[in-house]
């Protein structure tokens, strides 16, 4: 539990909603600790607090920012320099800044904050809705050990973290930050070829849920390469064969690693957009 630890959201999307319903879900902190503001949409803010019992009365902002121990930033990239110069005279160097901005730094926050508030880079995924993301970690040049430790208690509650250098953030930004969606789309082509193939939707649907249930569990739980379990699969000359050498034969494999070169590299740009904004 983070006793007595105020989280004020500053941004009330789907990531604000997928972190801090992993963390009441946990249990980590009570839902009246949790404060959510967002930029104008005050329906947004009721149904948050309709679903989750957290505090979001949008005349209180100012007052939510300012008694904050911990604010989590989870506004979009563009939004991110005004949403500071909108909150930085409400915040103080006592507060702990997390967040899960896509690409921007810890350098650039810091900047536009202008005070030494400790800063911890979070990547997490929408799987933190049901306990399951896969988080990275950095912190900033401000933030001590203590400060990742807080981060880090709140996202485990989400999923499992790992803690990089902030130069890596953008490679797993690429990977587990975007990752559910690669993973999705993979599943509406499945959908999609079941259902040509003859299969109802609904039988199509939990077919492909199984499957992809079942052979992430066996990568989980046997510890095998997902080359050893993917020959395992493969007959010589069977269906499976069949059906790889179609997936070679569109270079799909190459596709996917080039999907994850060019997350990391829109990643960087994200950040670098806004910095050659304010040169
Ligand atoms: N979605 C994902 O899978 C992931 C997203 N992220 C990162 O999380 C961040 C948020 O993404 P997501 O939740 O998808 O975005 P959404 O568009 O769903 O939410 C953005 C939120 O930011 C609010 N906002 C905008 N401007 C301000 C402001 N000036 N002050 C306060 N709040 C503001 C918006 O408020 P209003 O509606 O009132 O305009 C809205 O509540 C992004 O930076 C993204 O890179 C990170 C990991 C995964
Ligand atoms: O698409 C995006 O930019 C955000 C960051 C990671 C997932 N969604």
């Amino acid at each position: 539990m983070l006793t007595n630890k105020k989280i004020c959201f500053v941004g009330a999307g789907s990531m604000a909603e997928a972190v801090l319903a992993g963390i009441l879900n946990q249990r980590i902190v009570k839902p009246g600790a949790i404060s959510i503001t967002n930029r104008s949409d005050r329906f947004r803010l009721d149904e948050l607090v309709y679903n989750f019992g957290v505090v979001a009365d949008a005349d209180q902002k100012e007052k939510y920012i300012r008694e904050a121990d911990i604010l989590i930033l989870a506004m979009k990239p563009n939004d991110v320099e005004s949403a500071i110069a909108e909150i930085k005279a409400l915040t103080h160097s006592d507060q702990l800044i997390i967040s899960v901005i896509a690409g921007i730094t810890t350098t650039f926050i810091s900047k536009q904050f202008g005070h030494h508030a400790p800063i911890v880079r979070a990547m997490p995924n929408t799987s933190a809705t049901i306990g399951q993301s896969a988080t990275g970690l950095c912190q900033g040049a401000t933030a001590t050990s203590e400060h990742l430790a807080t981060a880090s208690r709140i996202f485990e509650a989400i999923g499992m973290v790992v803690t990089v250098e902030e130069a890596q953030l953008d490679a797993v930004t690429g990977v587990s930050g975007s990752g559910p969606a690669y993973i999705y789309y993979i599943a509406e082509a499945i959908l999609a070829g079941a259902m040509e193939a003859g299969l109802d939707q609904e039988m199509a649907r939990e077919l492909t849920l199984q499957t992809i249930i079942g052979a992430a569990q066996m990568l989980h739980e046997t510890g095998e390469t997902p080359t050893a379990l993917r020959e395992k699969v493969t007959s010589p000359n069977g269906t499976t064969q069949a059906g790889l050498d179609t997936l070679r034969s569109h270079k799909v494999d190459e596709a996917i690693v080039s999907c994850i070169l060019k997350a990391k590299e829109r990643s960087i740009e994200l950040g670098t957009e806004l910095t050659r904004s304010k040169a």
